[in-house]
């Protein structure tokens, strides 16, 4: 669905050259979902401006539902949805005349427009207010009304900017369970940047991290755990000391065993069983799994939550 090929853009900056994408080579197969994360600056929106053909690469290629972005513009946005940071309808606008305007712009008759514009708004749960302006939706459902004029023309790609900053949590769920099913039913395939890492953790099948203009790690959000950051254990005993012993690379504190593990999960079970067979009766065990943010600062040295907060 997407490949790019040593992909590059560097901008002029008071006389400064500024590298913001510094030669990504990125593939996203047909129905995949994939999270793009990096901290402020690291490239992300250049990347999805030169993927969307609101930016043209300074070198490299990309391709985007099987069209070169430089060859053919036009022929990529009417294969794709973009979902931009900002909202995509005109405020005094009503909700329903503006689904319709985007399907006119796309060359549906007016007839089909209403036709979608109607099934979009059942399935992002915007029933109802046809007549409203889009100025007088709440924030969660100006965002869903931003991925509906996304679809209006059934893009089998969806791009999607920073889709639920600024939501409350309920909004942000609630919005997740709508592009969830909307891949379910039509295997679009869903490429979005997010600050959020509990979000990409727990939606995204594939996790791109961008740092400085370049890929540093791509992989499923469990594989880049194992791979990049330690779980931590902790068990409560009665003799600390005689445990870490017993359990290699454990350091020994007042009440309690301290471990760095990977794969934590996998290993505690077995580890329990070998002390019961010891003799050691475990008071609690408290997993601590490393998360992306764990992560994030293994690769990077920094912590993409306080950057993330910091924006
Ligand atoms: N039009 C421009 N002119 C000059 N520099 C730019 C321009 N657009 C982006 N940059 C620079 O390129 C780098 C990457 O910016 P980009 O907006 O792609 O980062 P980002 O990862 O999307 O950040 P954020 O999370 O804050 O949106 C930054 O150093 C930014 O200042």
């Amino acid at each position: 669905m997407i490949r790019t090929e040593d992909l590059r853009r560097t901008f002029r900056r008071r006389g400064a050259v500024v590298e913001a994408v510094r030669g990504i080579s990125l593939r996203v197969e047909p129905g995949e979902l994939v999270a793009v994360l990096g901290p402020n600056g690291a490239g992300k929106s250049t990347l999805l401006r030169m993927l969307t053909t609101l930016l043209g690469p300074t070198s490299g290629t990309a391709e985007v539902a099987g069209i070169d972005v430089v060859a053919d513009p036009t022929g990529v946005r009417r294969r794709i949805g973009y979902v931009g940071q900002g909202n995509a309808g005109g405020h005094n606008h009503r909700v329903l005349d503006e689904l319709i305007t985007q399907g006119s712009f796309y060359g549906q008759t007016r007839a089909t427009a209403r036709r979608r514009a109607g099934e979009l708004m059942e399935a992002l749960e915007l029933q109802g207010l046809d007549r409203r302006t889009v100025a007088s939706l709440s924030g969660g459902q100006k965002r869903r009304m931003d991925v509906a004029i996304g679809l209006m023309h059934r893009p089998g790609l969806l791009f999607l900017d920073e889709p639920t900053t600024g939501m409350d949590p309920q909004a942000r769920a609630n919005l997740w369970e709508h592009i969830t099913r909307l891949r379910e039913e039509h295997d679009t395939t869903v490429v979005l940047t997010t600050h959020y890492l509990d979000e990409a953790d727990a939606m995204a099948e594939r996790i791109v991290v961008v740092d400085h203009g370049e890929v540093i790690a791509d992989a499923g959000s469990a594989e880049l755990r194992t791979r990049h950051a330690d779980d931590r254990l902790v068990l409560h005993v009665d003799d600390p000391a005689a445990v870490a012993g017993l359990v290699e690379g454990s350091r020994a504190l007042a009440d309690r065993v301290e471990l760095r593990l990977t794969g934590g999960a996998r290993v505690l079970p077995g580890l329990l069983a070998r002390l019961h067979r010891a003799g050691v009766t475990v008071h609690s065990a408290h997993l601590h799994e490393a998360s992306l943010d764990d992560v994030f600062l293994a690769l990077t040295g920094r912590s993409l939550r306080e950057e993330g907060a910091a924006a």
